[in-house]
This record gives structure tokens, sequence and C-alpha cells, in this order.
């Protein structure tokens, strides 16, 4: 972990290393994930059974047959689920459907005063990849954050993925996928997951879109085979900001932090705050919580190595670091915190006020939990209904409206050199 003090005479250098600390896109990572998307290319099933076997501890037994998860399957896991579960499972993807619904966009047509007819219509996607990820924790949450959306959209196909490492699975994520309409399940993840959706194989047919988060080899993938398919985001390893005035609980603060950091050991979680008190409060506070985390392993790595603790004069001060870090959580526990949220420009999503801890994001508040990481929240946004839809604009003129506009049209085809352009306008209007 990091201690930075925005009066040092150096911080502008050390938060300059903290925003490129390297933690998803090693060059190791991403020439691995090129021959891992060849490998699937070229040898299809083959490849997918033998990078499973290696990278998920599956036996010499394992085949492709075994890629797809048979119904029978599905039912039994839904059976094996405790009822407790099923209920929160069941609260979860309502409120995510609900909140998702009200993202449906509209269709759009106006006619203007020439005549012209314009507009644009929305359409769902024919099929989508769900990248599931698997490999030290399970996310049956992450089961609905992808394909509730979808459905919301309308995609007629939906392809999850997940990878069994030692050949287990948590049987909620099949209930997940039972309960949020998923139509295809493959027990296979990482980059040859992601690659087989793109590509395709004999047992995988390809997607129009893959989605969903990951760790650094799933969102090294993605990366790769955008423009074969489309990608929703990078949403890699989990990162937290946390912006805290000296009234925040230090334990509370300390379980937030430790929250995403158990994610993965690239995860990322920092602390700005203006209170010196509270600094050194949390500090110890982590060290103490982590004693007890069951993925203190984890957690702990994650934290020493990309953990940060900053200490600002004032919050004014504290805007323009969030806006470069551009964090994929960002949590407010501040006296003014709505005030402070609207003057910052770059995050995936913001919690506000103590009472709202950003694993309540994770699972059961409505938003989406599928977000931009390692500072693409500058340009990209959560996981949600338009990620699953295109729009078509749709354009229809009358013999009137023609004759209006095409003269202007015919001098521009004419000005850009392209005389087929003019002509094709022109010879309906015999000029
Ligand atoms: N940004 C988001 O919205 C969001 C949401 C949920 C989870 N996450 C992140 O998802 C990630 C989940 O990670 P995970 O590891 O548990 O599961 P995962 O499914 O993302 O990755 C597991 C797979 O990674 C591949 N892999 C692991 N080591 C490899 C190696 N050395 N070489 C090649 N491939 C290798 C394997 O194929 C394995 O099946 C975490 O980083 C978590 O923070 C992000
Ligand atoms: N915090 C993760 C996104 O970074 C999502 C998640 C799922 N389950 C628990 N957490
Ligand atoms: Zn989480």
């Amino acid at each position: 972990m990091v201690r930075l003090d925005s009066s040092d005479p150096n911080f502008a250098g050390a938060f300059a290393r903290l925003l490129t600390a390297k933690r998803e896109i090693a060059e190791d990572v991403d020439e691995a994930v090129r021959g891992i998307i060849a490998d699937v290319v070229a040898r299809g099933d083959e490849a997918l059974v033998d990078f499973t076997r290696r990278f998920d501890r599956l036996g010499a037994d394992f085949s492709a047959a075994q890629l797809r998860v048979t119904d029978a399957e599905i039912e039994a896991a839904v059976a094996a689920c405790p009822p407790d579960s099923l209920e929160a499972l069941r609260l979860a993807a309502e409120r995510i459907e609900s909140f998702h619904r009200a993202q449906r966009p509209a269709d759009h047509r106006a006619t203007d005063a020439l005549g012209v007819t314009a507009g644009w219509r929305w359409t769902a996607l024919e099929s989508v990849g769900l990248y599931v990820p698997g490999g030290t924790a399970s996310y049956p949450s992450s089961v609905l954050m992808n394909a509730l959306p979808a459905r919301v959209a309308g995609v007629p196909r939906l392809v999850m993925v997940v990878p069994t490492p030692d050949g287990q699975m948590n049987p909620l994520v099949l209930a997940a996928a039972q309960l949020s309409g998923v139509h295809e399940v493959y027990r296979v993840g990482g980059a040859q997951a992601v690659a087989a959706l793109a590509y395709g194989t004999a047992t995988i047919a390809p997607v129009a879109k893959v989605v969903g988060p990951g760790n650094a080899w799933v969102a090294a993938a993605k990366r790769r085979v955008f423009g074969q398919v489309g990608i929703d985001m990078i949403a890699g390893p989990s990162e937290v900001l946390i912006l805290a005035d000296g009234h925040a609980n230090p334990d509370w603060i300390a379980a937030d932090l430790l929250a995403q950091a158990e994610h993965d050991v690239a995860a990322q979680a920092i602390l700005i705050t203006d209170s010196a008190e509270l600094a050194g409060a949390v500090e110890g506070a982590v060290e103490r919580a982590l004693t007890t985390l069951p993925r203190q392993e984890i957690a702990r790595a994650s934290w020493r190595d990309y953990g940060a603790v900053i200490r600002v004069r004032t919050f004014d001060e504290a805007v323009p670091l969030v806006d470069r870090l551009a964090p994929e959580h960002l949590e407010i526990e501040t006296q003014d915190a709505e005030a402070l949220a609207a003057k910052v420009r770059n995050a995936g999503a913001i919690f506000l006020g103590s009472h709202t801890p950003e694993a309540i994001g994770d699972y059961v508040g409505g938003p989406n939990h599928v977000l931009p990481t390692a500072r693409s929240a500058r340009f990209s946004s959560g996981l949600g209904v338009l990620d699953f839809m295109k729009r078509t604009t749709i354009l229809a003129c009358t013999p009137e409206s023609l004759r209006a506009l095409g003269p202007a049209a015919i001098n521009l085809g004419r000005s850009e050199g392209l005389e087929g352009h003019a002509r094709s306008v022109a010879i309906r209007l015999n000029l």
C-alpha cells in the first residue's frame, strides 16, 4: 500500500506512478492470450479441451462432449441450491430486471417541413456471449447482471460460458442461468472461452457480441477479439475508490476496501481523505480485518501491491484525482456526498453515503455491477440494455422532398469528385 499526501512536493510524480501501475495489461498476459486465441481458431474444441484441462485442472477424461452443461445438470443444480439462496437470487433478479426495464430506448420518427421522414429504430442483437467469471470465486450475481439486461433487450440467443476449476460449479450459478433465461451454458472460461464465442467451434456457435467481467486474461482476450465480435467494455479486476471525511467509520471503510481487494490479487482499493486521523485508523482497521478474512491471501496481496491511502487538503483537490483514476466504483462518505458526486465526471458507478456499501450494488441494488475498470470509465459505461441493442436510422423522401433536397446533394457529390453519387440523384429529377 502506498501513502500519498497532496501537500508533498513529490505528490504529482507519485500519483502518476499509481495511475500507471500495471495491473491487467501486462505484455506477458497479452502474448499468452494471443497464442490461446490462435490455437482455438486453429483447433476449435480440441484446444478448448486442452486449455480447460490445463487451466481449470480438469482430468484427462474431460472431452468436448462435456463442454455443454445439459438441461438435466441444470435441473439437478437448482434442486441442490439452499432455498434461502434461491430466494435471495430471486430478489436480486427482480430488482435488477426492473432497474434495467427503465433503460429500454424508444424508436423515433419525424417528418420535417420539406416532407422528409427521418428517425431510428432499436433492434436487439441476434446472439450474445455472456462471460461469467469463476476462477477463484463463483459469481451467480454476474449471471444475472449479464443476462437480465440482454433478456430485457430481447436478445433471442444467450450463450453463457463459465470456468469450473477442478470440475466444481456452484449450483447457484446454474440456478441464476435458468432464472434469467440463458439458452446455452458451456463449462469453459478464460481467453479460450472468449475466443470460442468470437470465432466459434464445432460445439459453440459464434455470437455477435461478448460481454461480461473477468480477470486479466479475459479482459485481454476481449480486447483482442474486438472487431470479429462486439464487446461491451474492459471489465477486469475490481476497483474501489472511497472518498471519506473524518466523520466516517474506519472499520466500515476498511471492510469496503477489502470487499473489492478480495476479488483478485490485481484488484485495487484506494482511500482519499482530508483527515490524517481517519487515514491512520483505516490502515489499522484493514490490518485487523485481514487477519480474519477467509480470502486474506488475495486481499492482502492486492492491498500490498495496489492499495493506496491519499491525503488531500480539501475534497475539491480530490475531484481531479478521482477523474484521472476513473474508478470502477466510487464510494462517497462525506457530509456533502451528493454535491461532491456532482463534481465527478469519471466513475463507473457511484455509491452515496455511509449506508450504501458497494457490496449492495454487487448483488441487490438494481444497477449493473459489470463496470469499466483500468481507467476505462473515462470513455465507457456499465453494462446496460443498450449494450444488447443497436440503432438503425431510417430515411424516406417523397418526390417533392427529393426535388427540394436533391440539388444540394448533387452539388456536394460533384464537390467530392463523386459523379456517380450526383447522377444517382440527378437521374430521378431529370437534371
Ligand atoms: N469489472 C467488473 O465488472 C467485475 C465484476 C465481477 C468480477 N470482476 C473480476 O473478475 C475476475 C474474476 O477472476 P477469476 O480469476 O476468479 O475468474 P475468471 O473466470 O475471470 O478467470 C479464470 C480463468 O482465467 C484463466 N487463467 C487463469 N490463470 C491463467 C494463466 N496463467 N494463463 C492463462 N489463463 C489463465 C483460466 O482459463 C481460468 O479459467 C476478478 O478479477 C474480479 O475482480 C470484475
Ligand atoms: N464487485 C464486482 C465488480 O467489480 C462484482 C461482484 C460480484 N460478486 C461480488 N462482487
Ligand atoms: Zn464485488
